[in-house]
């Protein structure tokens, strides 16, 4: 089998070509430091995704192996229990909720950095955003997003030098979280509520996530506070980063075509298919880890039991068997809806509909508000070997 390695200075400077090489050539290869299997292609990475005899995520989508079947880290059929308990507040309809506090925070924190002139976008609007709302859909104070900002670049970093360093970060998080939950819970009991219910949400206690899995019954009991902090933090550690490099991905497309930035600008409701095509072309999170249940035979190659596997959905969304030429930028795509970037199958995002209602409304009142935006440096992304994510985004306005 073919050994990669995505580590180098190359294969960073070009991770398209490095998954267009991986998907083209040698769709089942072996990392060069022997940790995991990548599989690249669309109908692999599906297959990875949908078969879930063969690939489990009971140890979780990290290459290191976490939380064995703790809440997100289950198969179905389990596991579709347990996402019944937030599919419908994560819906389309579900995150209207959040509409209006999106425009509010989007609105606030451009006013704290407009006059700058210039800036790193990453740190002025590309963390603050999703932070704030996430913090929001979470039932967080907005205003810790110093904290939420060291959290979520100490889980980047740990990812690219020390897996096992994110335990250090967790602690952190977890203390915090056990703050939140019981101040909820004083809530509850304040109001004399003994056997809290989802009628509790958004009445006696704020309507939040975690709100609704405080007082949510799975199997006929409440889950243990184990489950929900895994869940929150799931939920916490994925919607930021990603969606603050969904923003300036797509800002970055627009701004490197001059002809395109003026027609959004002319006609916002573009933003959608913008946002689109950059979730597709530049996916934030390139691929993520699964276990391999039992030997398994693909590509010609087979991938040994015990093994992780890196699914790389960098290589399908760009897969000239799916789309038509794959590596431009169009706002006028009609096959784009077959990417996946949000995953496919049980695991499927469930903040995809947050980030797309957030990335739509925050870029439209930032492209009214900067007209004038330009870049003004190289925009850098985070050296991880599975995220898209941009690190500075140098940038000037008027
Ligand atoms: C552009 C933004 C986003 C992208 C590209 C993205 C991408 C993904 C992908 C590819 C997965 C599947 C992982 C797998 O199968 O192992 C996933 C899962 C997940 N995402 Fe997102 N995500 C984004 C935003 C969000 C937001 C805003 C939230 C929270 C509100 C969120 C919460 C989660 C959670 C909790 C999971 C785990 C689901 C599970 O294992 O069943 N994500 N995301």
């Amino acid at each position: 089998m073919r050994t990669v390695d995505p580590t180098t200075p190359e294969a960073m400077a070009d991770r398209p070509r490095f998954h267009g090489d991986l998907r083209d050539n040698s769709p089942v290869a072996q990392s060069a430091d022997g940790q995991y299997y990548y599989v690249a292609g669309y109908d692999n990475v599906r297959q990875v995704l949908e078969d879930h005899s063969h690939f489990s995520k009971n140890w979780g989508s990290q290459l290191a192996p976490m939380e064995h079947l703790v809440a997100l880290n289950q198969d179905p059929p389990d596991f579709n229990d347990f996402k019944r308990l937030y599919n419908s507040y994560m819906s389309p309809a579900g995150v209207k909720r959040w509409s209006a506090d999106c425009a509010r925070i989007a609105e606030e924190v451009i006013d704290d950095f407009e006059s700058l002139g210039s800036g790193d976008l990453q740190a002025l609007f590309g963390k603050p955003v999703p932070a704030k709302v996430t913090a929001r859909a979470l039932g967080f104070p907005e205003d810790r997003v110093d904290m939420y900002r060291r959290w979520t670049d100490s889980f980047l970093d740990a990812m690219i030098r020390a897996p096992d360093v994110q335990k250090q970060v967790m602690d952190e998080m977890y203390a915090f979280f056990d703050e939140q939950f019981e101040l909820k819970r004083q809530q509850l009991r304040d109001a004399g509520i003994e056997t809290p219910g989802r009628e509790h949400v958004g009445t006696v206690i704020d309507d939040s996530l975690t709100s609704l899995l405080l007082t949510s019954q799975y199997r006929g009991r409440y889950l243990t506070d184990e489950e929900v902090r895994r869940t929150i933090r799931g939920f916490f550690i994925g919607g930021v980063d990603t969606t603050g490099a969904l923003m300036l991905n797509t800002l970055q497309h627009l701004l490197k075509r001059p002809e395109l930035w003026e027609q959004v600008k002319a006609n916002p409701d573009l933003v959608d298919a913008a946002i689109e095509e950059t979730l597709r072309i530049d996916p934030p999170a390139m691929g993520m880890f699964r276990g391999v249940v039992k030997d398994v035979e693909m590509a010609g190659e087979v991938i040994p039991k015990d093994g992780r596997v890196l699914f790389s959905v960098l290589s399908a969304n760009r897969d000239p068997n799916v789309f038509k030429d794959p590596d431009s930028f169009r706002l006028d795509r009609k096959d784009g809806n077959r990417h996946i970037a949000f995953g496919t199958g049980a695991h499927f995002c469930p903040g995809a509909w947050t980030a797309r209602m957030e990335a739509a409304i925050a870029l439209r009142i930032f492209i009214r508000r900067l007209p004038k935006l330009r870049l003004n440096g190289p925009v850098e992304y985070f050296p991880t070997i599975n995220f898209l994510i941009v690190r500075h985004f140098p940038a000037a306005w008027d």
